[in-house]
């Protein structure tokens, strides 16, 4: 059968109707789909600017104008994938720890037939949840973290889960990889040097936002490429990675951030790679302008849907044909 696709531009305006990520259809009026996109508005844990919970709202609204055949990456991921947008996760935005279950709790059951995950934040606290979730499905996960922070930060006011601490907690855990962690993007003020050493202990490499810069895109993709091989692969992109230029909707801005054309082609660079989830987080719409991060964040997000459906299109060949086509 056909996969349902995203409402036809051409026939019904763009515009038009209420939004859906992509104007993809409700994963309720598909029943179960390969690739699965799930909001979740939570901004309980942000330490500066509040307004992500709006994030999965403006991040669909901004992604009316994605078109279906991507051609950087040769594919038109709705035909060779059934993709479907869940809605949002009703989270409790008073309680974070209650928040935290209800996230891992629904990526548990949205990933329960073998769909694969991108979820729209909400603050950064949530790839903790997400994280747990992955772990269970796939087992210790090698992460690529885009961001302008480390969020490897111990606590904050004595809280265990903000947006500045998701990946001390889930190297406690143990939910990663530590042979495959790096942070990209980077840069501004730390709080000591301590910040740093702590990070490096925990297992991450750092590219900063210098490195991709002096290094430029191929060599820091060769990079990478090398250091996560075949390992189940989570990219966490915060969209403060991208310049307060290229992203100003956003909690905690830092100046001198990669462009959004960089980080859209180091997210093209992983193609092939054993992607098994994703999450756009930390946009923040009151602090956007004519949408310019919206619309990054649609982008971003349309290219990590293109690069899951690549590899579910490889892994379902294999799985109809294990030998593979004749030498
Ligand atoms: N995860 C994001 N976006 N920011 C963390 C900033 C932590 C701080 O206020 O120092
Ligand atoms: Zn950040
Ligand atoms: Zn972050």
């Amino acid at each position: 059968m056909p996969h349902l696709g995203p409402t036809d531009s051409s026939r019904t305006p763009r515009f038009a109707g209420p939004a859906s990520f992509a104007r993809l259809p409700r994963l309720d009026e598909v029943g179960t789909a390969d690739i699965v996109v799930a909001g979740v508005p939570f901004d309980a844990g942000v330490s500066y600017r509040p307004g992500a919970r709006f994030g999965p709202a403006h991040v669909r609204e901004s992604s009316r104008l994605l078109r279906p055949y991507h051609p950087a990456l040769d594919v038109s991921p709705f035909e060779v994938a059934q993709v479907a947008d869940a809605g949002d996760v009703a989270v409790n935005p008073f309680n974070i720890e209650e928040a935290l279950e209800t996230v891992e709790e629904s990526a548990l059951a949205l990933t329960a037939s073998g769909a694969r995950l991108l979820t729209i934040g909400g603050d950064h606290t949530i790839s903790l949840p997400l994280l747990r979730a992955a772990k269970q499905r796939h087992g210790e996960i090698a992460l690529l973290h885009f961001d302008a922070h480390l969020d490897t930060w111990d606590t904050y006011f004595g809280a265990d889960y903000t947006h500045g601490t998701p990946f001390r907690r889930a190297v406690e855990e143990g939910l990663l990889d530590t042979e495959a962690l790096c942070h990209l993007g980077t840069r501004g003020p730390l709080y000591s040097k301590k910040d740093l050493e702590d990070d490096r202990r925990f297992g991450f490499g750092i590219v900063t936002a210098a490195d991709i810069y002096h290094q430029g895109v191929v060599e820091v993709v060769d990079r990478v490429r090398q250091r996560i091989g075949d390992r189940p692969l989570y990219v966490s992109i915060d969209i403060d990675v991208l310049d307060p230029a290229h992203a100003p909707g956003t909690g905690t801005p830092e100046a001198g951030g990669m462009t959004s054309r960089e980080l859209l082609e180091i997210l093209r660079g992983l193609q092939g790679l054993n992607l098994v989830g994703a999450d756009v987080v930390e946009v923040s719409p009151p602090y956007d302008h004519a949408e310019i991060t919206g619309i990054a964040a649609s982008h971003v997000a349309y290219d990590l849907v293109a690069l899951l459906a690549l590899r579910h299109e490889a892994e379902a060949s294999i799985a109809t044909d294990p030998e593979g086509p004749p030498a």
